[in-house]
């Protein structure tokens, strides 16, 4: 049975400061869940977000005592190998806390696949690859650093899919800067454009019609989520593809999204989704409805992005590849072996449950006490 559960926050420096619309972030936060089971089985979960509360309504502290408090109250001694069943008792009592659900359900999956000798993915369905393409998020704020933060990327062989951050600059600015490093990279890589719901439908309008003209290949989240008839306007509007992302916080908004035709992508989240099989199901209305995927980040720690490679390792089709690079933002690795970059593609672990340790050692010299 669940015997404890114990939500740590770790802060860790990024490499460089990464500048969304936003914010600029200059520490990660990663937000761990561990699992500890009556039978010596210990499963892990990640629910990071980005920016204390600028992303998103949840942070790592409220995210920290929501768990303490009224979350992990209502596991404590439940099966713990009858996890749809304690998940279901979580999502009856618990309104929102997707990213805090997320982390547990995880958790919770990691432990069982363990138990049962088997890589998570395996548990979710089953991949149908080991190997999954990784994007790279230029976000330096300099467009000349970008276009050589870009080249090295490209020389190591770690990502040719770069997503440029922009709408915290004025339109002209941002097209300037984006249409500069398309310009640069050729097409020796894709580039792609992530606002975070900064521009007015009028902005988005304007601005998606330059970016489509210099071969810019995505689009981002152009305008707020809550504009759903504003992004059906825009997918219909433009040949380039118009992806949600905040705008899907779960199975519902992408039935509604697919059903509206106000997407060509959907970036799927575990977290954003509330947990791996909420997550699955918002994959699957994608599928049956014709929009295309791209795995999607919220700058997890090496336990998110394992959780996340797994559950993208099942979906059939993958149009956009992922960009799951989170770990390699972080100045420190909180796992005993790092996952495997290489090849601009990312190892979906093998091995029982994520396939990852984490290293208790260097955790506790991150955490905060
Ligand atoms: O910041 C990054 O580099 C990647 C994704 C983060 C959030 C998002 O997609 O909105
Ligand atoms: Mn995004």
């Amino acid at each position: 049975m669940i015997h404890s559960i114990e939500t740590i926050l770790a802060d860790v420096p990024t490499i460089r400061p990464h500048q969304l619309s936003v914010t600029t972030m200059r520490t990660q936060t990663l937000v761990l869940v561990r699992v500890r089971c009556g039978d010596g089985v210990e499963g892990w979960g990640e629910a990071t977000t980005i920016g204390g509360l600028n992303y998103g309504e949840e942070s790592p502290e409220s995210i920290k005592a929501n768990i303490d408090t009224h979350i992990a109250p209502l596991l404590i001694g439940k099966d713990a190998t009858r996890v749809a069943a304690a998940m279901a008792v979580v999502r009856k009592a618990i309104q929102g806390n997707r990213f805090a659900k997320c982390a547990i359900e995880t958790a919770l999956l990691d432990a069982q696949a363990r138990r049962l000798g088997i890589p998570l993915s395996e548990l979710l369905g089953g991949r149908v690859r080991n190997a999954l393409p990784v994007a790279w998020t230029l976000a330096s704020g300099d467009t000349t650093k970008d276009i050589a933060e870009a080249e090295l990327m490209l020389e190591l062989r770690r990502h040719r899919i770069f997503k440029l951050k922009i709408g915290a600059r004025a339109v002209h600015d941002d097209v300037a800067h984006v249409l500069a490093i398309k310009q640069a990279l050729g097409n020796k890589a894709s580039v792609r454009v992530d606002v975070n719901q900064a521009w007015t439908e009028l902005q988005a309008m304007e601005a998606i019609a330059a970016l489509q003209d210099g071969g810019v290949d995505l689009i981002e989240q152009p305008i707020a989520a809550h504009n759903q008839a504003g992004m059906a306007r825009l997918a219909r509007h433009f040949t380039v593809p118009i992806m949600a992302d905040e705008a899907l916080q779960g199975p519902l908004d992408a039935y509604r999204y697919a059903t509206a035709g106000a997407a060509d992508v959907f970036a799927v989240k575990i977290t954003q989704s509330a947990g791996l099989t909420p997550a699955a199901q918002v994959a699957t209305v994608a599928q049956l409805s014709g929009v295309a995927l791209y795995g999607g980040t919220m700058l997890e720690g090496g336990i998110g992005t394992a959780a996340s490679s797994h559950l993208f390792a099942t979906f059939p089709e993958l149009a956009f590849g992922t960009e799951l690079f989170g770990p390699l933002l972080l100045t420190e690795e909180v796992l005993q072996e790092p996952l495997v970059y290489q090849d601009f593609m990312l190892q979906v672990p093998g091995g029982h449950g994520l396939g990852v340790t984490v290293d208790m050692e260097k955790l506790g010299r991150l955490r905060r006490q």
